[in-house]
């Protein structure tokens, strides 16, 4: 099997197995399936929820008023427990994890967005899972992105992922809420999600979780937009993240209909009016377009307007030729400075650096 990005997003009804109580035994279980993915070579990213559940647990289930302090005192007294018991379990198979809170704002701004997929990068390249959940200690109604749904979605544009599993205390999207219809009908494929789909998902009966079906189905909208597969399945079914990734028929297929890189190149060029632009030399005009190399430093040999790092800019030829437009890994002032150097002397020149490439391939789109 090819080498894939998979995000597995759990649900607290996985993680407490529906109890009031975090099910360590059915995590094992998890744990051990996506340790066997990693092992065959794919990167795996762990949304996980269940903080506040196991914060519950952890203060011997406290009756406590329902607001908002309570559940951001539980969140915080439940991650540190929760990513504790992810780092035991994961250490079983020799595997190291990394703990990643993040909010809306984190994914938003695309500075801080390209900071947290850089924070991704170097945990996946180096082999270390990452944990996901919300920062939900500190994290206000304005600045949250809600449910660890949605959250798992953005995580996995930002793991730029193949799969997104959603994994949950029901088989996929049924034509209703199977508590209250025994008669309902699991979907096996939604090629497209439309109002027909939307109202078919209600929200969580459960108290510990969020959204229910319906952030799920965002969910899902947001991940398929962006080139990325997405499957709700039961998280208690056997070998259901295995069986997922072989391409077995599990749960509700949500199949996208574009590439990962087809869905970023349109984004680039519909997406945000360009920040600046950057005069390349010949050299680097061929790279780009005959080669299909990344831009470096090397070729650049002006760069006009202020931008931020993550901006989208144009490029242009010595000649005045508009060439095509990119993500630009540098700010402006930065670009200025290492202008015209080779990638390895960037850190000296600026004392620290992001990578070798101003803009990457993936993030250029040629006209
Ligand atoms: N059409 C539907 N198909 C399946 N489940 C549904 C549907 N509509 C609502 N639900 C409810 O969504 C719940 C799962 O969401 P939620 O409780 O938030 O779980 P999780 O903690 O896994 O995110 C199910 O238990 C089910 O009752
Ligand atoms: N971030 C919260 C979970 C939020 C959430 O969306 O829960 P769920 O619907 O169970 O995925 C927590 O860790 O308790």
């Amino acid at each position: 099997m090819a080498k894939k990005t998979i995000v597995v997003k759990l649900g607290t009804s996985v993680l407490t197995s529906g109890t009031e109580k975090i099910d360590r035994a059915h995590m094992v279980e998890l744990v051990r399936q996506c340790a066997q993915l990693y092992k065959q070579g794919h990167d795996i990213i762990v949304v996980t929820s269940g903080a506040i559940a196991a914060g519950r647990e952890h203060l011997g289930a406290p009756e406590l008023a329902p607001t908002m302090a309570n559940k951001q005192m539980l969140a915080a007294v439940g991650q540190s427990q929760l990513i504790f018991i992810w780092q035991s379990l994961f250490n079983i198979y020799g595997l190291n994890v990394g703990q990643m809170l993040l909010t809306r704002a984190d994914l938003d701004d695309r500075e801080r967005f390209l900071n947290a997929r850089d924070t991704m990068r170097a945990l996946l390249d180096n082999r270390i899972v990452p944990i996901i959940n919300e920062n939900d200690a500190v994290a206000t109604a304005e600045i949250k992105v809600g449910d660890n749904d949605n959250l798992s979605a953005l995580a996995a544009i930002l793991a730029n992922a193949d799969t997104l599993m959603l994994l949950t205390d029901q088989e996929g999207l049924f034509t209703a809420d199977p508590r209250n219809n025994p008669d309902a009908k699991l979907i096996e494929v939604v090629d497209v999600i439309d109002d027909e789909i939307r109202q078919l998902a209600g929200g969580t009966v459960g108290c510990l979780g969020t959204g229910g079906m319906a952030t799920k189905l965002q969910a899902a909208e947001i991940a398929c937009r962006s080139g990325i597969d997405v499957v709700i399945a039961a998280g208690f079914a056997k070998d259901v993240v295995l069986r997922i990734a072989a391409g077995k028929r599990v749960g509700t297929l949500f199949p996208s209909h574009i590439s990962p890189l087809e869905s970023r190149k349109q984004w680039i060029l519909a997406g945000p009016t360009p920040s600046g632009i950057v005069i390349i030399d010949d050299g680097a005009v061929n790279a780009i377009t005959q080669n299909g190399s990344s831009l470096l430093p090397k070729g650049i040999t002006a760069v006009s307007a202020n931008f931020k790092r993550g901006d989208v800019i144009q490029l242009q030829s010595l000649q005045g030729k508009l060439l095509g437009r990119g993500i630009c890994r540098y700010t402006s002032d930065e670009l200025a400075t290492i202008a015209g150097c080779h990638s390895c002397d960037i850190e000296s020149k600026l004392g620290y650096g992001y990578g070798a490439v101003a803009i990457h391939r993936d993030d250029l789109v040629l006209f």
